[in-house]
């Protein structure tokens, strides 16, 4: 993530870690040797063995061509054929559509149109009864929040349920104990050995950086219980990014924001897709849906009643007759 403020820790910068953006997966070292630390600061992850190092199941060369097979190159995430019910209730249904890298893509559609549930099973807090999810090429369709979260395929966190007696600062050291494992390692201290006391030197370091970009540094003291609303978003997108993230999910990232938070909220989401992050967005302001997403699709019964560009959707027939009147202007 580049902020744009200066790393305080020569070795991080040096290691291009405070400031050298989206990393594409090319520039990350698959094995990163950071014996330990995993299980003693982060928690591990299910691709570590006990010695700390990492396993890659398959060379470099070979996923590469496994991926390109399988999902286009510029394809982040791909929902095929989707379907989840609750008893009788049918919440999503056969429900397909990707999410390009390096886009700000919207999800709507009117109040139980089901796109919570599609939320759910993508990151693995339902199990899809059907259809697959696909990220970065794989198959993650069943896999556990965790395992998911790991592979950077990141939702923005409930701090105000999790860690609202936590300081500020507090949460984004510990952000996400669940889901940090081995890939804040590798964004923090890519591919070197160091101490324990440099790597939470550098993990600080990022933390400040984080905390900048948000311009919510000046609060890192106060506990996250105390936040007004918007400053909770601020602090749920910057524990989202402490994990460096290949996909981020918004569920209604503005909901409760006032406009001045709103403006930067906003602004930072798009100094980060700029950076190469990408975006999914859940939003019930269509005006934040139609002003800032290049691609919007839109779901209607649990089902794609239509995807494409902002100044297409707004003049669809079947959207708008979707939305009952709704005004989408
Ligand atoms: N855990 C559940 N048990 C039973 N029914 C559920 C459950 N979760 C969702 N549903 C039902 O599934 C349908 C889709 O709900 P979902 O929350 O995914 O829609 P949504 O598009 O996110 O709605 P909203 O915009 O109102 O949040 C709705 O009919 C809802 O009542």
């Amino acid at each position: 993530m580049n902020s744009g403020v200066d790393a305080p820790d020569e070795e991080a910068s040096e290691n291009g870690a405070a400031s050298a953006g989206k990393a594409d997966d090319a520039d990350v070292p698959d094995a990163v040797d950071v014996v330990g630390v995993d299980e003693a600061v982060a928690g591990g992850s299910d691709e570590s063995a006990a010695d700390g190092t990492t396993h890659e199941p398959e060379t470099q060369d070979s996923a590469v061509e496994r991926r390109a097979a399988e999902t286009p190159p510029d394809v982040r995430l791909q929902v095929r054929n989707l379907r989840k019910s609750f008893g009788g209730v049918v919440a999503v249904d056969d429900m397909s559509f990707a999410v390009e890298a390096g886009t700000i893509t919207g999800l709507i559609g009117p109040n139980g149109a089901g796109k919570s549930t599609t939320f759910d099973c993508i990151t693995g807090a339902h199990e899809p009864d059907g259809g697959t999810v696909r990220f970065n090429g794989e198959d993650i369709t069943g896999l556990r929040p965790d395992q998911i979260a790991s592979r950077g395929l990141v939702r923005t966190f409930q701090i105000a349920r999790e860690l609202p007696e936590m300081t500020v600062l507090e949460n984004l050291m510990l952000a996400p104990p669940d889901q940090v494992g081995e890939r804040l390692w590798r964004s923090v201290v890519p591919g070197a050995r160091r101490g324990v006391v440099e790597q939470e030197r550098a993990l600080r370091d990022r933390v400040w950086e984080t905390l900048e970009f948000f311009e919510i540094d000046h609060l890192a003291r106060q506990e996250a219980g105390a936040l007004s609303g918007g400053q909770r978003k601020l602090l749920e997108m910057a524990r989202a990014m402490m994990t460096d993230p290949d996909l981020l999910l918004l569920d209604e990232p503005l909901a409760g924001v006032n406009p001045t938070l709103e403006e930067k909220l906003l602004d930072r989401i798009h100094d980060l897709r700029d950076q190469g992050y990408t975006f999914l967005i859940v939003e019930h302001d269509m005006d934040v849906i139609m002003d800032h997403c290049e691609h919007v699709i839109v779901m209607h019964q649990g089902s794609l009643l239509a995807e494409g560009p902002p100044a297409e959707i707004r003049s669809n027939e079947r959207v708008i007759d979707a939305y009952l009147g709704e005004d989408l202007e």
